[in-house]
């Protein structure tokens, strides 16, 4: 099947590359014509394990090409995707002027039948919209079918090709039809297409995200709690997390949740509760909550230093979470800017996202080559990303770099038990903090 991928972002590119690799012949089309420039180059501007097998392997059959140009990249299309932006507008709304932009492009170019898919993250009522800006224009029949995408950052290509099942809105049983015939490959074993009309489609994706969301700051003011009392986060998280109710996954008490979609999407999913005159108290919770948890070490930091003026400290990772270089609402970036505003110095090292916070933070803060050289002279050490290669660090080593032997793990990664017998003063979330 031919098909035509409008945006190629962290989405797009791997709607795109994934259903190249199911056999489609796909076009991804972007504006941004260094980005096109790059991607014709072979150079994928995001870093996604396993995706530059797949994207080599697809451009090389044939299968996945890129082009700025609209009209030229849809041509012979059964199925057009947008992948567009939906950043929160002034109001915390979704900014929807992308995907409306292009459905108005769209409506005077189609040449024939055409199934149109959200696959940006849009509030209800989107698809309406998006049907009634390209209707505008348009001379031949088309459908438009709101199929969120679920890929997590970091292991997309796995849940790509492995949903847990595929949402797909649609009162269209012809568009229906294509979209079930487009899946077919990646629905093998067994997971559901589970087939509803759009509104609810729209709506499943903000459930989704808001319940996550939710899920995890549940954890956190657990973990708030275990401080108080004197419990510990990861063993209560174990004991609840066995009860195949509420599930092992996405327990895990931390600094908060970051990244592009969690709290652009509790926001808007609120935003789109007021505006039917629906309170969505929980949500307003999550979202406060959530900002509070993001700076909870720099009040364990005071704590113990006092003034923090004129300190170092050594900042391991900066991504919002492994296995990315993105930094949208990375929870260390809030750190990093609290300790400089109270005087502090920073050295940090990320495996991958270190390019993308100097383009933001510049020389303000240092860049080093390794944890190591970050730790050096730093009068203490903060976890921020939970990178493998944080996880079994040389602590003998640390000790003879770091001024005083002071951790502050925001993504509980070691035993209180060894850090205590190794020497170090530890301060983690929801478990006793342990001094030396
Ligand atoms: N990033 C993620 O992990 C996930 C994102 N989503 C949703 O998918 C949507 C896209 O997200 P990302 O891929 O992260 O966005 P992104 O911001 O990384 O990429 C969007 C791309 O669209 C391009 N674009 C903008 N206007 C255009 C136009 N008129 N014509 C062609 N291209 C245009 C931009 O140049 C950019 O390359 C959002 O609604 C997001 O909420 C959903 C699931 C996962
Ligand atoms: O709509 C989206 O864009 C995507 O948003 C999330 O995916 P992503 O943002 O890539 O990352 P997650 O793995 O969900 O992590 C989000 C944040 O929650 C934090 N988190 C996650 C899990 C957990 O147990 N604890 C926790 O603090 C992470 O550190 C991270 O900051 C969802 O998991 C995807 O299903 C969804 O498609």
């Amino acid at each position: 099947m031919k098909i035509a991928v409008v945006g190629t972002g962290y989405v797009g590119l791997v709607t795109g590359t994934c259903f190249a690799e199911t056999g489609n012949h796909v076009t991804c089309i972007d504006i941004d014509e260094k980005k096109v420039e790059k991607l014709k180059n072979k150079v994928i501007p995001i870093y996604e394990p396993g995706l530059d097998v797949l994207f080599d392997r697809n451009i090389k059959q044939g299968r996945l090409d890129f082009t700025t140009n609209l009209k030229e990249g849809i041509k012979g299309a059964k199925i057009i995707f947008l992948a567009l932006p939906t950043p929160p507008g002034e109001d915390g709304s979704a900014d929807l002027s992308y995907i409306l932009k292009v459905a108005d492009d769209l409506g005077p170019i189609l040449e024939d039948y055409t199934v149109i898919v959200d696959k940006s993250t849009v509030p209800v009522g989107t698809a309406d919209k998006v049907t009634a800006a390209i209707a505008a224009n348009a001379k031949v029949e088309f459908s438009v079918v709101s199929n969120p995408e679920f890929l997590r950052e970091g292991v997309a290509v796995e849940d790509f090709m492995k949903p847990d099942r595929v949402v797909i809105g649609t009162s269209s049983k012809k568009a229906q039809k294509i979209m079930e015939e487009l899946y077919a490959p990646l629905v093998r074993q067994g997971n559901p297409v589970i087939t509803m009309d759009e509104k609810s489609a729209e709506l499943t994706k903000y459930a989704a995200n808001s319940f996550l969301a939710t899920k995890i700051t549940f954890m956190n003011e657990i973990a708030n709690m275990c401080e108080l009392v004197g419990a510990d986060v990861d063993m209560v998280r174990k004991g609840v997390g066995t009860d195949s109710r509420i599930g092992k996954r996405f327990l895990f008490a931390g600094i908060g949740y970051g990244g592009s979609c969690f709290p652009k999407d509790v926001q808007a999913l609120a935003k789109s509760a007021k505006e039917v005159n629906y309170d969505f108290e929980i949500l307003n919770a999550v979202m406060s909550k959530n900002e509070t948890q993001k700076t909870k070490l720099i009040d364990r930091i005071k704590d113990h230093f006092g003034d923090i003026k004129g300190k170092t400290f050594s900042v391991w990772g900066l991504a919002f979470k492994p296995y990315t270089d993105d930094i949208r609402e990375a929870p260390a970036l809030v750190n990093i800017k609290a300790l400089l505003d109270a005087g502090a110095k920073v050295k940090t090292y990320d495996p991958e996202a270190m390019e993308n916070v100097k383009g933001q933070l510049g020389d303000s803060i240092e860049f080093c080559e390794d944890e190591y050289a970050a730790a050096e002279g730093a009068d203490a050490l903060l976890i921020m990303t939970e990178w493998p290669v944080f996880r079994t660090p040389e602590f003998d080593k640390i000790k003879t770099l770091l001024k005083e032997n002071v951790i502050f793990d925001g993504r509980n990664l070691y035993n209180t038990e060894t850090m205590a017998e190794l020497g170090f003063t530890y301060y983690s979330i929801g478990r006793a903090a342990v001094k030396n």
